[in-house]
């Protein structure tokens, strides 16, 4: 009788930042002490094509304690679903601009998949219009609620998305360069797997550093600094070097209209915010690619590898030796990666 009370109670109880979501228990009613050791992470774009495979991902990850799923659409659903998993994060959903700060209270850790994906035919640049403004809004939200979050930028084009983060984050007066990572990971998880695949290896055995940026010429695969060490044909340079670049345009053709990649940007998401973790968490040692502020080069930002510690990207690694190869591509990068830089700047300065 006592149980059934309790179970009456709590299906009467919604959440209580969003009446439409599933019901909650209470902290009164609930019998877990809460508060467990973790970090609070929230997902913007989670009800997306990446955002639901990284919801489900990072629900398996033991760093993360909170995970809060925020869409405009559909996080309700998304959130009834991945909170039935039994592992240790608590997991709340929020619906809509309106609850976007509730969404962002305190995160130690925000990653951000929303906005439009490409179509075929259509460039990363294409999708600036869109999702300049998402991405605005977004981190006036962080502004708001959690200035000190380490952020995962995903939305593409990243080469635009990050400065405009940065402009936001400065004119509100709480920028700190460390803190801000576009992500490129997927551009390594390609790179290891097609190296991989042409030097007859296993991946998981397999480094390569790409540097530049997240998009066509400006994603430069540092061939000559791949581990274990090896060395490549000029057919086999060519030939990788152009996979990779071409690697989301290879998707995006595949799925013929119904997106571009999203179960590999998951996981590829999934393995730099658990390096970010690892490094808030004070782990010794942890670098992975990252757009980010950077002094490499002469542009603002530059992907290139970053040392990740408590307070974000401690420490931005120079590029090391190039071949020729190598350095013809990193100015071909850098030429474009200015005008998609300027292009993020000039969106919020104008
Ligand atoms: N950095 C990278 O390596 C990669 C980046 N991407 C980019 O990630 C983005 C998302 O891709 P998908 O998940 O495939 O797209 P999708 O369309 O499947 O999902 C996007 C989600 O964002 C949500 N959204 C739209 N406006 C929003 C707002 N104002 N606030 C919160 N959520 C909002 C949508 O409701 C949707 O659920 C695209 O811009 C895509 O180009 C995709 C793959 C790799
Ligand atoms: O190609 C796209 O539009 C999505 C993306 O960034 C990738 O898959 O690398």
């Amino acid at each position: 009788m006592e149980a059934n009370n309790r179970i009456s109670r709590i299906s009467a109880h919604l959440h209580p930042s969003n009446p439409q979501m599933a019901p909650i228990l209470s902290a009164a009613e609930c019998r877990a002490k809460g508060g467990a050791p973790g970090f609070k992470v929230a997902i913007l774009g989670a009800a997306g094509g990446i955002g639901q495979p990284l919801s489900m991902l990072m629900k398996m990850n033991p760093l993360v304690s909170v995970l809060h799923l925020y869409d405009v659409v559909n996080a309700p659903g998304v959130t009834a679903d991945i909170s039935h998993m039994d592992t240790g994060a608590v997991v709340r959903g929020f619906l809509g601009q309106g609850q976007l700060e509730s969404a962002l209270e305190g995160m130690d850790l925000v990653i951000i998949p929303a906005g439009v994906p490409r179509k075929p035919g259509m460039t990363r640049d294409d999708l600036f219009n869109i999702n300049a403004g998402i991405v605005r809004t977004l981190c006036q939200g962080i502004v708001k609620s959690c200035p000190n979050a380490v952020v995962n930028l995903i939305s593409n084009p990243v080469n635009s998305t990050v400065p405009i983060a940065a402009e936001v984050f400065k004119n509100a007066g709480i920028y700190d360069p460390k803190k801000l990572l576009g992500v490129t990971m997927l551009d390594v998880v390609r790179a290891n797997t097609f190296v991989a695949e042409v030097l007859g290896l296993d991946p998981r055995e397999v480094s390569v550093p790409v540097v530049g940026g997240h998009a066509g010429v400006t994603i430069l695969p540092l061939l000559s600094q791949v581990k274990p060490p090896c060395s490549f044909t000029p057919e086999e340079t060519e030939y990788l070097t152009k996979r990779i670049q071409d690697g989301g345009t290879e998707v995006v053709q595949a799925k013929a209209g119904a997106g571009s990649a999203t179960l590999s940007m998951a996981y590829a998401a999934v393995k730099f915010a658990d390096a970010c973790l690892r490094g808030l968490r004070g782990d010794a040692g942890i670098v992975e690619c990252a757009f980010v502020a950077s002094q490499v080069t002469d542009l603002p930002f530059f992907a290139t590898k970053v040392r990740l510690g408590r307070g974000g990207a401690e420490e931005v690694y120079q590029l090391g030796p190039l071949n020729e190869y190598e350095r013809v591509g990193l100015e071909k990068a850098k030429k474009e990666l200015a005008i998609s830089i300027q292009k993020g700047v000039s969106f919020i300065k104008k």
